[in-house]
């Protein structure tokens, strides 16, 4: 599915206006009547609804939802902000209808002052303030408001954005400012701003409502960003033909592992295995071995003539792909014989942790890695990895996709909404996943399964979005079973055999 911003937003409203056709009011009409239905589909009428209107389309939507409210008799009040005396042409016309209809309570223009009403528990508030049009952060009055509702303990729902929220780009805003939903209905498209984790606390529940805006037009508009879906991923997948032997199906190199962090090596190079491929060689400090031999008799040694860190680069003329990274250490031999690995591998290669936080100390050498390598930080590691501190997730996604572009990488940031910034500065966020999986190695697990996905014969994009998706999807296939509270890494890799068939099927 696409993300599009604010502005292809307005221009895919216009295009479906003149290709439809559709008149401009009856799809507000139509928006309208889907956001009164999810609201009547789970408060009842006897609810009292207050509801606050702004001065353009989302106004426009909320005054209509107001009438459509009150004529199945709910108990409703209204107040349009009107305070430059400039309505859009669709709010205007809402505004006359409401009055029309003489089914509500109150409705109160406000112009200049405004003396508040009473919000208390048992009440609905509507909040149809600001939408996609908003192009600054709220402040004076409104910002007054929003705070005024944020107290109260009525119940809110936001239509389309959660008013004083901008849909892509927060960094500047005023957080105090904005309205925190108990739910908000967006139209036909989920927001980029709704994929970060800082503005959860403002959108509450989300649904996304389908107001039938032109399919051709949204086919035809580019977006940078998209949201990976299952459909997308099912045309990509290889198939396995039956004469198939483990030689064909790829060889993939695991570095991996220090003394005390054995367990990070077992976790990737298990999940590795899990990933279809063929064979998984792990090179890993000689006092690893017996540990690696034993968690995972399916790998293949190769044993690091150091007893406690990796430090000596591996002939990779017999892999298919390269992960490293995972427990490695960041002693400046392991440093060294790290870059000296990346550098020498004819292969494509995926680097994690230790490897993220080696380059991050060793930030010259970002210049020297191979184009097409794959990088997996979770947010702190990018900061490290960039030598900057952002102010929210948005700050460090540009950030993220223009590192992508420069070194013709992918970068994948994990966390909430995982994002995979591609070398064409596209960016496509994972759909899976859950907060169970936020938990020690579940990062190794990931490198193992991209590594083996590499190895099988994914080229890079693909390997990244299955992996990631697999990965999430494990993670939510164990949630399901056994809850998010104690899941551990181990977890993850035990369920990734259903993810495939999941996805297989
Ligand atoms: N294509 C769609 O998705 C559809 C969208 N509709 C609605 O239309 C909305 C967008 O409407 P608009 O483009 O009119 O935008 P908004 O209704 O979000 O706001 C625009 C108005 O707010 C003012 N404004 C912007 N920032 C402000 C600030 N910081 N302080 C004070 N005033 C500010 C502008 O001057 C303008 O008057 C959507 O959010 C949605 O609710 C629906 O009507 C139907 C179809
Ligand atoms: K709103």
């Amino acid at each position: 599915m696409k993300i599009f911003t604010g502005a292809q937003i307005r221009e895919l409203d216009k295009y479906t206006i003149e290709h439809e056709p559709v008149k401009s009011i009856d799809l507000m009409e139509r928006a309208a009547k889907s956001i009164t239905h999810a609201i009547t589909e789970t408060w009842s009428n006897g609810m009292p609804v207050i509801v606050f209107a702004g001065p353009g389309n989302n106004g426009g939507d909320a005054l209509a939802v107001s009438r459509m409210l009150a004529e199945q008799k709910y108990d409703v009040s209204v107040y349009l902000f009107n305070i430059n005396g400039n309505l859009s042409e669709d709010c205007k016309t809402n505004k006359q209808r409401l009055i029309e209809c003489r089914a509500v309570r109150k409705f109160d223009e406000v112009v200049n002052e405004f003396d508040p009403p009473k919000l208390e528990k048992n009440m609905l508030v509507i909040d149809g303030l600001f939408g996609s049009g908003l192009n600054k952060p709220l402040a004076g009055g409104f910002a007054s408001l929003v705070k005024y509702i944020n107290q109260s303990a009525a119940t809110v729902v936001s239509i389309d954005v959660p008013s004083g929220l901008m849909t892509e780009d927060n960094t500047y805003n005023v957080r105090a400012n904005i309205i925190k939903a108990d739910l908000t209905l967006t139209l036909q498209n989920i927001k980029l701003s709704f994929l970060f984790a800082e503005n959860q606390q403002f959108i509450g529940k989300l649904r996304m409502l389908d107001i039938r805006l032109s399919k051709e037009g949204m086919e035809q508009m580019t977006s940078h960003y998209r949201i990976l879906e299952e459909n997308d991923l099912r045309p990509r997948l290889l198939h396995r033909d039956c004469f198939a032997h483990k030689g064909d199906m790829g060889h993939a190199l695991i570095v991996a592992g220090s003394y005390g962090m054995a367990g990070a090596a077992v976790l990737a190079t298990k999940a590795c295995l899990r990933s279809g491929v063929g064979k998984v060689t792990v090179c890993t400090p000689r006092r690893n071995n017996d540990i690696l031999q034993m968690s995972v008799p399916e790998a293949i040694m190769h044993v690091d003539k150091e007893e406690t860190f990796f430090s000596e680069s591996v002939e990779t003329a017999d892999y298919d792909a390269l992960g490293i990274g995972p427990g490695l250490g960041m002693q400046e031999g392991a440093a060294i014989a790290f870059i000296s690995q990346v550098r020498r591998a004819q292969i494509p290669v995926v680097v994690d942790a230790d490897g993220l936080n080696i380059l991050a100390s060793h930030r010259a050498w970002l210049q020297q890695l191979p184009k097409g390598i794959i990088m997996t930080p979770h947010p702190r590691e990018f900061e490290r990895l960039s030598g900057n501190r952002f102010n929210d997730s948005y700050e460090r996604l540009s950030n993220a996709r223009d590192m992508a572009e420069h070194l013709q990488a992918y970068i994948i940031l994990k966390g909430h909404n995982s994002a995979l910034c591609m070398p064409d500065g596209n960016i496509v966020f994972n759909s899976t996943g859950n907060a169970g999986m936020a938990t020690a190695g579940s990062g190794d697990v990931l490198t193992g399964i991209i590594t083996g996905l590499l190895a099988r014969g994914y080229r890079q994009a693909d390997a990244c979005m299955l992996g990631m998706y697999l990965h999430g999807l494990a993670g939510d296939l164990a949630a399901k079973e056994i809850g998010m509270e104690s899941m551990v890494a181990g977890d993850i890799i035990r369920y990734l055999p259903k993810a495939f068939r999941r996805l297989e099927d």
